[in-house]
C-alpha cells in the first residue's frame, strides 16, 4: 500500500471525513507511535447500545486492519448487565473479526489510539449482523439511488458522580450560565479534546434537565457521524472522569428527570440539489423531500424498537418531553416525532429534518441505518405526505392523539419491530432478530423492577 490518506500520514492523525482510498499502515503506526501510543482500542456497538473494545499494542496495527481480532458471534447479543441473549444465529460456536478502518485512527487519551471496527466473517466476508457494515449499507443504496444522505448528532447526557450517583442539584438550572460556568473546566476540556480529534463541534451547552449537557456534532456521512458519534461519547467520558464526573447517557439517567435524547438531523440532496428546499410542496419541499418525510413518519412506529428500544426508553419517550413522543411531522415542531427545519439564514446546514424520538440506548449505527432506510422507503413508494401537525400533539382531539402516539411499552414496541417487514427489509434479519434478542431479554430481567432500580443498572453502560 503506497498511497497516504491525509491525515494518518503527516504528524496529524483524527478522523479523515469520507473515507477513500487505502493508508500506510507503518506510516500511520510510526506516526502513531511518536505521539507515545502504546495501545490501540478498535470499538464496536453491540444490539444493546453498548460500545465494547479489543485493544492491540501498537506494532500489531496491520493485523488490526488485514486479520482482525478474534470475537464470538455472541459480541453482539450481549445485555447490558452483560448477559447474553443468544439467537440461534448468535452463540458460542463460531468465530468473527474486528477489522478497524484505519481511516479513522484518533487518540483518545495519553498512550492509547481508537477506531471504529466492523464486525466480518474471518475471511473478511460480510456478517449480516455488522450494524457498522449495514449503515454503510443503507448509505450504498442512497447513493445507487442518486441521493447524498448527510446526518448531524446530538448527544445529550447527564453528569452524575463517578459511582452513576447524582451530584448536588442544588445550583442546578435549566440552560443555566452558572450551571454551564460551575463545570466550565470539564466543558472547556471537552472542547480542546474534540478539537484536537478533529471532531466538529457545533454546540456544548448546558440543557434543561438537572445536571444535564448536550454536545452537538456537525452534519456528515451518515457511517462518519456515527464514528463520531462513538467517538464523542469516549472523548466526554475521558474529560467527564480527568474532572471527577461520571457521565450518563442513559435514555432515563433518573426517574422522573430530564431524559436523554440522540436526535439526528438528516439532509439528502440529488442531482438537482437539496431536496428539503428549492421545491413547491410545504415548506418549499421537493416531491423527493416530501416522500422522505412521509417514510421516516410512516416507518417510525416500525423502527421504534431500535431507535428507543431500551426498558427505560417508554419513561423517556412521553408527551411534555421534547423527546417526540408523536409519528407526525410539523415545522419546528419539538413535540413531533419529526421536526421539519426549514433553509433560513438561521439555520447554515439547510433545510433538514431532526428525528427526536431517537434517545441514548440506540445503536448510533442503527439509528443512521433506520432513519435514512426510512426516508429511502418513502421515495421508493413515493409515499405521500401526511398533513402537518402544526400544533402541540397532546392538544389535538383524542382519536388523532391515539392514532399518533408512538408505542407506550416496550413490549408494544418490540412486538412492532418483530412483526416488520420494513424493518428486516432495511436491517436485515439477523440485527432485528438479534436486537430483539436483547431486548427482550431486558424485559424479562428489568421489566417488572422498580424504575429506580432500573434506572440505576443502566446509568453508566452507554459511556465510554
Ligand atoms: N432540548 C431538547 O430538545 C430536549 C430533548 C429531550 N431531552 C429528549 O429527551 O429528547
Amino acid at each position: 500500500m503506497t498511497q497516504v490518506e491525509p491525515g494518518v500520514s503527516g504528524a496529524d492523525v483524527r478522523p479523515t471525513g469520507a473515507v477513500a482510498g487505502s493508508v500506510d499502515l507503518a506510516a500511520a503506526g510510526a506516526v502513531l507511535a511518536d505521539r507515545g501510543v502504546r495501545i490501540v482500542l478498535g470499538t464496536a456497538v453491540d444490539m444493546s447500545g453498548v460500545t465494547r473494545a479489543k485493544g492491540v499494542p501498537i506494532d500489531r496495527l496491520e493485523a488490526f486492519v488485514d486479520n482482525g481480532m478474534g470475537a464470538s458471534p455472541s459480541w453482539n447479543v450481549f445485555c447490558v448487565d452483560f448477559g447474553i441473549a443468544f439467537t440461534p444465529d448468535l452463540g458460542v460456536t463460531g468465530d468473527l473479526r474486528l477489522r478497524i478502518d484505519p481511516t479513522r485512527l484518533t487518540v483518545v487519551d495519553a498512550g492509547v489510539a481508537w477506531a471504529p471496527a466492523s464486525i466480518t466473517q474471518q475471511d473478511g466476508g460480510v456478517f449480516t449482523g455488522c450494524a457498522r457494515t449495514r449503515l454503510a449499507h443503507v448509505v450504498d443504496r442512497a447513493r445507487v439511488a442518486g441521493l447524498r444522505p448527510l446526518t448531524g448528532a446530538e448527544l445529550e447526557f447527564v453528569l452524575v458522580q463517578p459511582d452513576g450517583s447524582a451530584r448536588s442539584r442544588g445550583a442546578w438550572q435549566g440552560y443555566g450560565v452558572r450551571t454551564a460556568l460551575d463545570v466550565a473546566p470539564f466543558l472547556t476540556d471537552v472542547q480542546a479534546r474534540f478539537a484536537d480529534a478533529g471532531l466538529p463541534l457545533e454546540q456544548v451547552h448546558a440543557e434543561y434537565g438537572a445536571d444535564q449537557f448536550e454536545v452537538s456534532i456537525a452534519p456528515a456521512d451518515p457511517l462518519l457521524t456515527a464514528d463520531r458519534t462513538v467517538l464523542a461519547r469516549i472523548l466526554v467520558g475521558r474529560a467527564a472522569a480527568r474532572h471527577g464526573l461520571g457521565v450518563s447517557f442513559s435514555p432515563q439517567p433518573f426517574p422522573g428527570g430530564a431524559g436523554n435524547g440522540a436526535h439526528l438531523h438528516l439532509s439528502l440532496a440529488d442531482a438537482a440539489g437539496p431536496v428539503f428546499s428549492g421545491g413547491t410542496g410545504p415548506h418549499r419541499m421537493t416531491p423527493k423531500g416530501a416522500a422522505a418525510v412521509a417514510g421516516i413518519v410512516a416507518g417510525l412506529p416500525d423502527l421504534q424498537g431500535v431507535l428507543a428500544g431500551s426498558v427505560l426508553s417508554p419513561l423517556r419517550l412521553k408527551p411534555g418531553n421534547w423527546a417526540g413522543a408523536f409519528a407526525c411531522w410539523g415545522l419546528e415542531n419539538r413535540e413531533a416525532a419529526v421536526r421539519f427545519i426549514g433553509a433560513t439564514a438561521g439555520n447554515p446546514h439547510g433545510a433538514n429534518v431532526e428525528l427526536k424520538a431517537i434517545d441514548g440506548s440506540a445503536n448510533p449505527y442503527l439509528a443512521g441505518a433506520a432513519l435514512v432506510g426510512l426516508a429511502l422507503d418513502g421515495i421508493d413508494r413515493d409515499l405521500p405526505l401526511p398533513p402537518e401537525v402544526p400544533v402541540d400533539p397532546v392538544t389535538l382531539p383524542e382519536a388523532d392523539r391515539e392514532r399518533l402516539a408512538l408505542a407506550g411499552s416496550q413490549t408494544e414496541a418490540l412486538d412492532a419491530l418483530d412483526a416488520s417487514s420494513l424493518a428486516r427489509h432495511i436491517l436485515g434479519d439477523a440485527i432485528v432478530d438479534g436486537t430483539l434478542a436483547v431486548r427482550r431479554y431486558e424485559h424479562a430481567t428489568y421489566g417488572d423492577a422498580d424504575p429506580e432500580a432500573a434506572a440505576a443498572a443502566y446509568r453508566l453502560v452507554f459511556s465510554c
